[in-house]
C-alpha cells in the first residue's frame, strides 16, 4: 500500500494536512478491505474446491456409475453385445473418463479386462478406435473374439493384402463404413504414410474417436519388452490432439510409464493403477537339481496327477527347448505340443486353437507364446526354466486362473540357467539387472513371493495381502537365517586367486573348484567344501545376488562367455567384524537361531530327500 499522499500531507497546512490524511485514510481503508474481501475470495475458492474435490471423489467411490449422457447405452453394450453383468474394478472409471476425451494410462493385472475398455467405448462411440498392438497373432485373437460377438474390426499390418488394404483406407473416411475398430501394429503407423494420410483425414471428418496403444510399456526402454517402432507413437497425439489415448499394460513400473508418457506426447495423462494382486494365484519355487535335472519327471507327474485333465502351459527358455520339453512330456504320456516363433504360421495357429478348444492338454512354449494368449482355464503355468524379467515372468504368469478361479504358478529355478540367459540378455539395456531381479524372486525365501512382485512395481505392499498363497508364506517357518561369511571367504579366494593367475572361472569352474574337483595342485591352494552341490550353487547365487561377486563376458565370433569375478562387495571381506547370512530351509534348527560355525550351517543345509526336493525349495 502506497503511503506517498500521507507522507506529502504531513509538510502542509493542517486543513491540507486532515484533507490529505482523510482521503488517504480512505484510500488506505479501501486498499485494505479489497485486499481482504480478495484474501476472503481465495480462501473460499480454495475451501469450495477441496468441497468440490470431496464430493466428487465421495461420488466416484461410491457411485462410480454416475449418469452420463453415455451411461445408459455402455450399460446396455455391456450386457447386449459383450455377454457380461457387471464391470471388473477400475474397468468403469477407465471407461467415463475416456469417453469424457481424457488422456489415460490404465495399469491393470494381467487377465483383468483392459480391452474392455477401449472395445465398449468403440462400440458406443461415433467413427472408430485407431488400435494399436505390437503382436499380429493378438490382433487376430482380438478380430476373432469381436467377430464372435458381431462387432465391427479389421486390420492392417504387413501380411494384409493389396486389396483388403486399400478397402479398409477407403472405409476410413466415410461415414457409412461398419467398422468400430481398427488394429494396426506399430510398424504401420511409422512406414505407412497412406495409413497417416488417411487417419487425418477420418479426423478432420471427426471419425477418429479414440486412439488405444495396448501393451504401451513397448514403447520405453526401460520396459521388459522395448519395440523401436512404438518410439514414433508420439506423431499420432502431435497430428491429432483432440482425441483421447488410451494407454494399456500390466507391466509398468512408474518411471516406464512417465517414459511413455514422453514418447507418446501425452501432456498430462491420468492414470489409473489397479492392484498386481492375483489373488487367485498360487506361486511356488522349486529348485532343480543341476546333477540329475529330473525336472521334467517332476513336472510330468505334477501334470498326471495334479493337473489332471487341466489346461496348462510350459514355458521353456529356447525353441530346441520347446521341441525336447515337449517330445519328452509325450513320452511321459503327457498330452503336450511345442509353440515358438520359428514354426511355421499353420502350424502355430493349429496348435493354439487344438489348445483352445482342449484337444491339446499343455503347450510348451517360448516367450512368443504369451501376450495376448487369454484362456479363461488355464490352471496352471509352469516354468521349465526362470523367465529373463519380473515383467516377463507377471505376464506369463498371468495366462494361469483367467476365470478367477484358483491356479498355480510354479517356476523351475536352476543354477546353469542363470548363466545361460545371462549371455542371451548381455546386450539389452538392464537386461542383467532385470534377470537378477528375478534371480533374487526366485533365490530368496524371506519375502513374500507377491510381495517382491508388488513392490517391484511400486506398489505399497502388506504381507497379509498373500493369505498363504505363495510357497514362502505357505510354509514361512521352516526357514532359518544362517551365517555364510566363511563360505563366502573360501569363494572368494578361489576366484581371486584365479585372477591373480589371469584365469577366468565360469560359475561352473568355481562350484567344482570349490567343491575339490578341480587339480590337486589347485585343491592345495584354497579351502574346499563339503557342502552339497545344490547348497555350494545357493550360495555361490547369493553372493551374486549380494555383490560378493559379479558378471564377466567374454564374447567370440560364435558364443558368449560368462565368467564370475570379484564384485564390488569382496574387500569387505578383509574386515573380520563383517558378516554375510542367507535364508534357506530349517532341518531341526531352532528358528531363531543364527548359526555361525560352518559345522551349523552344513547342518541347516542339509538337503531333504529327493521327493520332499522336489515338493519344496529348501
Ligand atoms: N467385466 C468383466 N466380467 C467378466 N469377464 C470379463 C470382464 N471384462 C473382461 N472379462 C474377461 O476377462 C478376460 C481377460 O480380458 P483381457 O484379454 O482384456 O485381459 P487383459 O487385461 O488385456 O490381460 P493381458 O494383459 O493378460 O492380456 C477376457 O476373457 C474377458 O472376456
Amino acid at each position: 500500500m502506497s503511503t506517498g499522499p500521507f507522507v506529502a500531507g504531513l509538510k502542509c497546512s493542517g486543513n491540507v494536512f486532515w484533507g490529505f490524511s482523510s482521503f488517504a485514510w480512505q484510500r488506505g481503508t479501501l486498499q485494505l478491505i479489497a485486499i481482504n474481501l480478495i484474501t476472503l475470495h481465495n480462501i473460499l475458492e480454495y475451501m469450495l474446491n477441496i468441497l468440490l474435490y470431496c464430493i466428487l471423489t465421495c461420488l466416484n467411490v461410491f457411485f462410480p456409475n454416475l449418469d452420463f449422457s453415455w451411461s445408459t447405452e455402455l450399460e446396455q453394450n455391456l450386457k447386449d453385445v459383450f455377454q457380461l453383468s457387471t464391470f471388473r474394478p477400475l474397468q468403469l472409471k477407465a471407461i467415463n473418463l475416456s469417453m469424457s476425451g481424457k488422456d489415460l494410462f490404465l495399469v491393470m493385472p494381467t487377465g483383468r479386462g483392459k480391452s474392455l475398455c477401449y472395445q465398449l467405448p468403440a462400440v458406443c462411440s461415433e467413427g472408430f478406435t485407431l488400435v494399436v498392438t505390437p503382436l499380429v497373432s493378438l490382433m487376430e485373437d482380438q478380430l476373432m473374439y469381436l467377430k464372435s460377438i458381431d462387432v465391427e474390426a479389421v486390420s492392417l499390418n504387413a501380411s494384409s493384402s493389396k486389396e483388403h488394404a486399400k478397402m479398409v483406407l477407403a472405409e476410413m473416411t466415410d461415414s457409412k463404413a461398419p467398422f468400430k475398430l481398427l488394429y494396426v501394429t506399430p510398424e504401420k503407423i511409422a512406414k505407412s504414410k497412406l495409413l497417416m494420410s488417411r487417419l487425418e483425414k477420418a479426423y478432420n471428418a471427426g471419425r477418429l474417436s479414440r486412439i488405444a496403444v495396448d501393451e504401451v510399456h513397448c514403447c520405453s526402454q526401460w520396459g521388459h519388452d522395448f519395440r523401436p517402432d512404438y518410439k514414433l507413437l508420439g506423431i499420432l497425439k502431435r497430428q491429432f490432439p483432440k482425441v483421447p489415448l488410451l494407454g494399456l499394460t500390466a507391466t509398468a513400473t512408474g518411471s516406464v510409464l512417465k517414459d511413455c508418457q514422453k514418447i507418446l506426447c501425452v501432456p498430462e495423462p491420468i492414470t489409473l493403477t489397479a492392484s498386481f494382486n492375483r489373488t487367485n494365484l498360487y506361486y511356488e519355487v522349486r529348485l532343480k537339481d543341476s546333477n540329475s535335472d529330473d525336472s521334467v519327471s517332476d513336472i510330468s507327474a505334477l501334470i498326471k496327477e495334479r493337473y489332471k485333465d487341466q489346461s496348462g502351459i510350459v514355458y521353456v527358455f529356447s525353441q530346441k527347448d520347446a521341441e525336447t520339453v515337449s517330445a519328452d512330456l509325450q513320452g511321459k504320456g503327457v498330452n503336450a505340443s511345442p509353440y515358438h516363433a520359428n514354426m511355421n504360421p499353420e502350424d502355430k495357429s493349429q496348435v493354439h486353437r487344438k489348445w483352445a478348444t482342449n484337444k491339446i492338454q499343455v503347450v510348451v512354449a517360448t516367450v512368443a507364446f504369451g501376450m495376448g494368449i487369454d484362456k479363461a482355464d488355464v490352471r496352471f503355468v509352469i516354468h521349465h526354466t526362470i523367465s529373463k524379467s519380473i515383467e516377463n515372468y507377471y505376464q506369463e504368469s498371468g495366462r494361469a486362473g483367467r476365470d478367477d478361479k484358483p491356479a498355480d504358478c510354479i517356476v523351475y529355478f536352476g543354477f546353469n540357467d542363470i548363466f545361460r540367459i545371462s549371455t542371451m540378455v548381455v546386450m539389452e539395456n538392464v537386461g542383467q539387472q532385470k534377470l537378477l531381479t528375478m534371480v533374487d524372486y526366485c533365490q530368496n525365501v524371506d519375502r513374500c513371493r507377491r510381495s517382491v512382485i508388488a513392490v517391484h512395481f511400486d506398489e505399497v505392499w502388506d504381507d497379509e495381502g498373500c493369505n498363504e498363497m505363495c510357497d514362502v508364506c505357505r510354509h514361512g517357518n521352516d526357514y532359518i537365517t544362517v551365517d555364510i561369511t566363511q563360505h563366502a571367504k573360501d569363494v572368494v579366494q578361489i576366484v581371486e586367486l584365479a585372477g591373480s593367475l589371469d584365469e577366468k572361472l565360469t560359475p561352473l569352474k568355481v562350484t567344482e573348484a570349490w567343491m575339490g574337483k578341480g587339480p590337486a595342485k589347485r585343491r592345495k591352494m584354497i579351502q574346499t567344501t563339503t557342502l552339497s552341490r545344490l547348497e555350494v550353487e545357493a550360495i555361490i547365487t547369493s553372493l551374486l545376488l549380494q555383490g560378493y561377486l559379479s558378471e564377466d563376458f567374454s564374447f567370440t565370433p560364435y558364443t558368449t562367455y560368462f565368467y564370475l569375478k570379484l564384485g564390488g562387495k569382496a574387500p569387505l571381506l578383509k574386515n573380520q567384524s563383517h558378516s554375510i547370512t542367507m535364508k534357506m530351509r530349517r532341518t531341526g534348527l531352532d528358528a531363531n537361531t543364527v548359526s555361525t560355525t560352518q559345522q551349523t550351517v552344513q547342518e541347516s543345509f542339509s538337503v531333504p530327500g529327493k521327493d520332499q526336493r522336489r515338493k519344496e525349495i529348501w
